[in-house]
């Protein structure tokens, strides 16, 4: 039995998107694992899958595994290819499609030129949330990494963020500490690490070391998290204006349980069909 499945990216995150709508299959984490390898397999950052919806007035269901073949929460890069996906797929022809996610739900806005705009929800800063086992809530905490203490922000953008503010995006310990920070004993279900470097209150720079797939070309939900960082410790306003490595995002917050939005492009790169 063959797989359809349609390679895409945004800004370079890249993924195997798989409509599970008009085909049937049970993916295993072994599987995910063996796609992702870049020489053995297709190679991707994520796997992201369409499937019906679960409850009504939402459009369909979006699952998202991560190249070592762990299931996530959320993808923001992933969602607006999911947006571009399910039209051209012609699974909707909506431009304005409702989602949910194990994280909640969030909402595709359809634009021009393959710009797609998502409604990413909440940002959640409450360590329970996130989750980091910190005792009380703040904006900034200390963390032991390596015998060095380094100032990070926690969030979740339905997954979870540390946020790391340099000087240098350059020379910032991206592949020096990333693992070690996904890794560290108060982020019990791992975590991501942006590095955000800021060139004005409306521009900044950068890159992150992603939960389960190490550095990527761009990572939509770390740019929100980055975003709302940078906005509640007053070192930029809304919009922000982030160029990963990949290309460029626009993430707009107003503040507390306002929601966050992410604008950015979506390509699909060519279709292909896998062998179960
Ligand atoms: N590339 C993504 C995030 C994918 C999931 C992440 N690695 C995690 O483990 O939470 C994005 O664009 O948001």
């Amino acid at each position: 039995m063959f797989l359809h499945f349609t390679k895409m990216h945004g800004l370079g995150n890249d993924f195997m998107v798989i409509d599970l709508v008009t085909q049937h299959a049970h993916i295993t984490p072994k599987q995910v694992k063996h796609w992702s390898n870049r020489h053995t397999g297709i190679g991707f950052d994520q796997l992201l899958l369409v499937e019906p919806p679960n409850k009504p007035d939402v459009d369909f269901s979006y699952r998202i595994f991560n190249a070592d073949g762990s299931e996530v929460e959320q993808c923001g890069n992933g969602a607006r290819c999911f947006a571009i996906f399910v039209r051209n797929k012609r699974l909707t022809a909506k431009k304005h499609i409702i989602v949910e996610t194990s994280s909640g739900i969030i909402e595709l806005h359809v634009l021009p030129d393959h710009q797609v705009k998502v409604n990413m929800g909440k940002a959640r800063f409450t360590p329970k949330e996130i989750p980091f086992l910190a005792e009380q809530q703040a904006t900034t905490y200390p963390l032991v990494v390596e015998e060095q203490t380094i100032d990070i922000s926690a969030v979740s953008m339905g997954n979870p963020h540390a946020v790391i503010r340099t000087d240098n995006l350059k020379t910032a310990p991206v592949q020096a500490l990333g693992s070690k920070i996904e890794h560290h004993p108060l982020f019990p279900n791992r975590v991501n690490v942006g590095f955000i470097e800021i060139t004005d209150r409306h521009h900044a720079k950068l890159r992150v070391w992603e939960r389960g797939a190490g550095e990527t070309q761009a990572c939509g939900t770390g740019a929100c998290a980055a975003a709302v960082t940078a906005i509640q410790n007053n070192w930029m306003e809304s919009p922000v204006h982030l160029q990963l490595l990949g290309g460029k995002l626009t993430i707009e917050w107003k503040g507390g349980d306002t929601p966050v939005f992410m604008t950015g492009n979506a390509v699909s790169v060519y279709e292909g069909k896998i062998q179960l």
